[in-house]
């Protein structure tokens, strides 16, 4: 009992004690406990109490999805696997493919994948005592240190957390549209920021995921613009900054269904992957708000005449730590010296960083800190799982993901993986397996993203595979479940994935396959669950048969890739031949098509994306050694094999967190004063209230 207590990932069993088969997350070691019946009692007593009384967060209106799907994961596979081949919608290019290829050409092969599936399912129905078991694994409880009292924060004034939103200052057209929405209180952030918002106090809101940010600050921002002064020429007056495009467009909804009864308010997006010059046009009307990401903008700024930042009186940055890290450190510093000085400034996200610090202390004015939640929370009712993949066994990952997906978790169903290639290899993998698949990464173009997105909540699609491109702020209706296929880089990555269910008080899953090399990440995570962690075990005759079916659909995945890989090249080819030709037609009409501007020059343009390239190989610029580069190639050329596939997506991790520990060389400086010096050199007094903006923003020019 002593060593359990002491055993940081001590698991409590929720399986007859005689099961001998059940092997523990922390290996040998810990296989003879004595899964002590009392300790398990104390401890789902333990459970009850800390999951009790938690509806207060959100509206009595909101459905509890609190219906175990473990229950029923082992009914009618047979019928579900036949289900998921129907066909529902329209298929994309690579879904042709697939089809095609599981298409019964002869009798012969029908019948061959047809006995796989039986095997399959007569392997699970006669050992269906061993099928998937889980077992419960409680964190080992840090008691919080006192959290020292921050010099740069107000602190925040109490709220009540019981009002309505008829009872806070709001007027008629957004109380009817809150209703039209279907929300009828605030969740404790929303309480807690739309009265000081409406002050126009700046502040810094951190909330677990799913909690409601967007209509925090998009209410009191709709609610301001309703009382703006009305001769006033039209001008662009708030900014809200979101780190993907995806999440622009949700943000952008959101603000339109805000207003939908406010006619006098006009938004529009400024993101990248949107045709320009539409997007200009639609900025020379000056709209009220604008949603960015924040390259598109300060193309805008440098390139569209008559749009400017100077008169924006709201800056929001939504995923406010991901805004301020290193990969848009060049471009928010660009952004905020652009913008007005006398703005009012909001942060939010689920997983505030003391990186942030730096712009608090010289961009925010007296802010309030809305700490709702501390910033390594999940969502409340997620139910956490890990499926321990063992030494040796990395090859398992594929056909663990194919047998949870094709056995037990059916449909809306999020699958993270840590490479584009990884994500794409599985569509085709789980495509020929009959699942209905989309996937979501920088590879696609904004149509093809914009498509899958609305394909998956549209329930087109069953599965949507994802890199960490989706992992912030989405928010997809009843997402049931979200798996990592392996361990993301950091903890606030996990917490930002796992944070795409469970959202808005309801219920959902996180499955996260972990082998030896992230059980440091396994600890960090089982640290701060509030309520114990599951363990997932699928018994090795159900990975073995899985395995062997992707095996022998290995030839068809080949093919139906490297057939992918021509259409690419051919439509790579075709779009430099556009882009020729429009060089060519823009040169003869040159005068009237001046060359867009950048605010950093080639070479500056190329060492930040030097700086930030996770992959040295990557960097073409770079002269390779001949050696390195025959090494680079036999890596290219080699068939993978599973085990190689997964060393692949664990090397990507492995490179983002040897730069985060050590990475001084590729990391900027991020010390307070070194964001001080970045901001003040041009603008010494740029967050002086008294001076008033300056007429054009000192940016350097210099052709792109
Ligand atoms: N007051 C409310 N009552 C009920 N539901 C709400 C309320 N406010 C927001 N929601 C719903 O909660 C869901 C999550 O909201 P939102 O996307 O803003 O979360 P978030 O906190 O920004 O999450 P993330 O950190 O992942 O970005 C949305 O579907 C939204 O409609």
């Amino acid at each position: 009992m002593s060593r359990q207590n002491s055993d940081p990932i001590a698991l409590i069993p929720t399986i007859s004690d005689d099961d001998n088969d059940v092997p523990d997350l922390d290996g040998p070691d810990d296989d003879d406990d004595n899964d002590d019946e009392m300790i398990a009692k104390a401890r789902a007593h333990k459970l009850a109490q800390a999951t009790k009384g938690k509806s207060l967060d959100f509206n009595e209106q909101f459905q509890f999805l609190l219906d175990d799907p473990e229950d029923k994961r082992l009914i009618k596979h047979r019928n579900d696997n036949d289900d998921q081949l129907k066909t529902r919608g329209e298929l994309s290019n690579i879904d042709e493919k697939i089809a095609e290829k599981n298409k019964p050409d002869t009798e012969e092969e029908n019948t061959t994948t047809n006995t796989i599936e039986d095997e399959a399912f007569e392997m699970e129905v006669e050992h269906e005592p061993i099928s998937d078991k889980v077992k419960t694994k409680e964190s080992k409880k840090k008691k919080s240190k006192d959290k020292k009292k921050d010099e740069f924060f107000e602190e925040s004034p109490p709220f009540n957390p019981d009002q309505v939103f008829s009872e806070m200052k709001i007027s008629r057209p957004l109380l009817k549209a809150l209703s039209a929405i279907g929300l009828h209180s605030p969740t404790p952030i929303q309480a807690a920021t739309v009265p000081l918002a409406l002050l126009g106090r700046d502040v810094c809101a951190c909330a677990v995921t799913g909690s409601g940010k967007t209509i925090a600050f998009a209410l009191p921002i709709v609610e301001r613009l309703l009382y703006k002064p009305h001769q006033t020429a039209p001008c662009t007056r708030v900014l809200v900054l979101a780190p993907t495009r995806e999440l622009c467009v949700q943000i952008h909804q959101v603000f339109r269904q805000l207003s939908q009864f406010a006619h006098n308010i006009t938004s529009c997006l400024s993101t990248g992957g949107l045709d320009l010059k539409s997007q200009e046009a639609s900025l020379r009307l000056q709209p009220d708000i604008v949603i960015a990401t924040p390259g598109r903008l300060i193309d805008h700024i440098h390139n569209s005449p008559t749009f400017t930042l100077q008169n924006i009186e709201i800056l929001v940055l939504d995923e406010a730590d991901r805004m301020l890290d290193e990969y848009y450190f060049e471009q928010m510093k660009e952004v905020i010296t652009n913008c007005s000085r006398t703005r009012q400034t909001m942060l939010f996200s689920a997983t505030m960083t003391d990186q942030i610090k730096d712009l608090i202390q010289v961009s925010l004015n007296r802010p309030i800190r809305l700490f709702i939640d501390d910033n390594q929370s999940v969502a409340p009712y997620l139910r956490q799982e890990f499926i321990r993949i063992r030494e040796h066994r990395e090859g398992d990952r594929e056909a663990i993901i194919a047998a949870l997906l094709t056995r037990t978790f059916h449909d809306r169903v999020i699958v993270f993986a840590q490479t584009k290639k990884q994500c794409h290899r599985m569509h085709v993998m789980l495509g020929l397996l009959g699942l209905k698949i989309g996937e979501l990464h920088g590879d696609l173009n904004q149509t093809q993203r914009l498509d899958t997105l609305r394909r998956f909540k549209n329930e087109e699609i069953d599965v949507l595979l994802a890199t960490d491109l989706a992992a912030r702020g989405l928010d997809i209706e009843n997402v049931k479940t979200v798996i990592n296929f392996v361990l993301p880089n950091t903890l606030k990555h996990y917490i930002h994935r796992v944070g795409r269910t469970a959202r808005a008080g309801k219920t959902g899953r996180s499955i996260s396959l972990v082998g030896e090399n992230e059980r440091h990440l396994l600890k960090d995570i089982l640290k701060t669950c509030k309520v114990p962690a599951k363990m997932r075990i699928i018994p090795q005759e159900i990975v073995q048969i899985f395995r062997n079916k992707l095996e022998e659909l290995e030839p068809d995945i080949e093919e139906i890739l490297k057939m992918e890989y021509g259409d690419k090249m051919l439509q790579t080819c075709e779009a430099q031949i556009d882009k020729a030709e429009k060089r060519l037609k823009d040169s003869k009409t040159d005068a009237s098509n001046p060359k867009r501007e950048w605010f950093q020059n080639r070479n500056e343009r190329i060492a930040e994306q030097d700086k930030l390239r996770l992959d040295p190989h990557s960097n073409k610029k770079k002269k390779v050694s001949k050696e390195e580069r025959e090494q680079i190639q036999k890596m290219k050329s080699t068939p993978k094999t599973a085990d190689d596939r997964v060393k692949f997506e664990m090397q990507k991790v492995a490179r983002f967190q040897t730069r985060q520990t050590n990475g001084s060389s590729s990391k900027r400086p991020r010390d307070s004063s070194s964001f001080e010096t970045d901001l003040t050199i041009d603008k010494p007094q740029w967050r002086s209230k008294s001076t008033p903006p300056a007429a054009s923003a000192p940016t350097k020019k210099s052709k792109r």
